[in-house]
């Protein structure tokens, strides 16, 4: 078992996972770019062909995660509310504290079927980012610039666009905006109290805007919201450098089924609402702090063959070419090639390197860090 787990964190090991990942993720972005005259004739077929694409480049993540990592998840929540996951539309609210926490929910969504359709609001940066960013376009993430002035419009065209989605989705709202650090906290906690809202200790103060225009361009075709809390066991801050090196983690999530119906549409009433959901979302991290758990039953979804089928599948169709063309390096060697080789390979891992670090806390943007000048009515 110590000899597997030393394997695991061996440089070879990481340079394959991160080789299949990257081909293979750019062999995916070509073909998606080659659906672009489908869009024209079938945009539903378009979208059923890219939410299938997209599965083959996330759920090798999710395979890191569960197969390479071993990474548990549990979910704590309703069994009658169990029954609905992966066959309706839903919004998720997810607090924003680990720098894995995407990839945990991307865990859930294959265990419900719902990995390659599943959109989230994401800080415009993250566009630019190679094969994520780049397949985002083709699966209509939503992207905004943290600007509501400038959101306001792009963010709602684009959610219209969804409203005819031909497959379940859940839609992702970090509605804290930015990932917590004690000093977004200490400002944020600022705000709260300039608008007499109770204080927060777990989180962030929400931002109202992007879960109020959610709500009104989905309404009709978004069933509910699932309020989601996530933690990791022991007081762990796993990370994505982590999971490469194949330590094992244990999440567990709290999920409650809220009916879209259930929510203001009133821009201020939506708004108290969610300030409200925030403060419980509080009170449960404060429980799981206090009791190791979070209230209610758990379940646990079932884990899919498919993520590591796939990853299988690449790995094989990728690592025989460059077995063919490390043979010839070797036989041919001549300095040039083998400097050539290190460069390459340096390359890429810095890019892999740079990859790694977008999910990084420790290099979060300034976003929420900056005192604002408080208006105290
Ligand atoms: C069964 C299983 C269930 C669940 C499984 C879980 C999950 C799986 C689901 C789906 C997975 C799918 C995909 C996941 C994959 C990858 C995801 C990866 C990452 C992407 C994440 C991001 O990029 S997060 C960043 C971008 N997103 C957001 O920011 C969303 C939240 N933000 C907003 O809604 C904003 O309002 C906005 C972006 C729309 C606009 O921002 P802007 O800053 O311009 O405006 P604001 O309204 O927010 O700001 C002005 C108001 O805010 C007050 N203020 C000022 N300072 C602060 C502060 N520090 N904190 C809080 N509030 C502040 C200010 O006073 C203004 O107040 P008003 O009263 O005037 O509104
Ligand atoms: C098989 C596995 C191979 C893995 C090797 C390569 C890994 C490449 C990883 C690329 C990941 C890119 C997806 C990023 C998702 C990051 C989510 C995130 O957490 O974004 C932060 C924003 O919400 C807020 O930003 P901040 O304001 O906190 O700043």
């Amino acid at each position: 078992m110590a000899l597997l787990q030393q394997l695991k964190s061996q440089f070879v090991c990481q340079m394959i996972i991160w080789y299949v990942f990257l081909v293979s993720g750019l062999i995916i972005n070509l073909l998606q770019i080659c659906t672009l005259p489908l869009w024209l004739v079938s945009k539903q077929l378009a979208r059923r062909i890219n939410i299938r694409l997209g599965y083959c480049i996330s759920s090798q993540m999710v395979a890191a995660l569960e197969w390479w990592s071993g990474t548990e998840c549990t979910l704590y929540t309703d069994p009658k509310s169990y029954l609905l996951y992966g066959n309706e539309n839903a919004i998720v609210v997810l607090n924003h504290s680990h720098e894995i926490d995407f990839l945990c929910g991307w865990t859930f969504c294959d265990r419900f079927g719902v990995l390659g359709s599943s959109k989230v609001l994401a800080k415009k940066e993250l566009s630019y980012v190679p094969v994520i960013g780049w397949m985002w376009y083709f699966l209509e993430i939503v992207f905004c610039k943290r600007k509501w002035e400038e959101d306001r419009k792009t963010v709602a065209q684009s959610l219209q666009n969804l409203r005819d989605y031909p497959e379940n989705y859940w839609f992702l709202l970090f509605c804290e905006g930015t990932r917590f650090t004690p000093k977004k906290h200490q400002i944020s906690m600022q705000v709260a109290e300039s608008k007499g809202l109770p204080k927060l200790k777990y989180h962030l103060l929400p931002r109202t805007k992007g879960f109020w225009i959610t709500v009104q361009n989905l309404r009709g075709t978004v069933a509910a919201v699932y309020d989601s809390t996530l933690n990791f066991r022991d007081n762990e801050a796993p990370n994505l450098l982590g999971i490469l090196n194949g330590r094992k983690y244990h999440a567990d999530l709290y999920v409650r089924r809220i009916p879209l119906e259930l929510i203001p549409e009133d821009e201020a009433e939506c708004a108290a609402w969610l300030h409200k959901l925030y403060q419980e979302k509080d009170s449960f991290q404060e429980h799981y702090t206090q009791t190791g758990r979070f209230p209610g039953p758990t379940v646990s979804p079932p884990q899919r063959p498919w993520a590591l089928i796939n990853w299988l599948f690449w790995a094989c169709l990728l690592l025989y070419p460059l077995g063919l063309l490390l043979a010839q390096l070797i036989s041919t060697a001549s300095i040039m090639t083998i400097l050539a080789s290190v460069a390459i390979c340096s390359a890429v891992s810095l890019g892999v390197r740079w990859m790694i670090g977008q999910t990084e806390i420790d290099r979060s943007s300034s976003y929420g860090n900056k005192e604002v000048p408080l208006n105290n009515n």
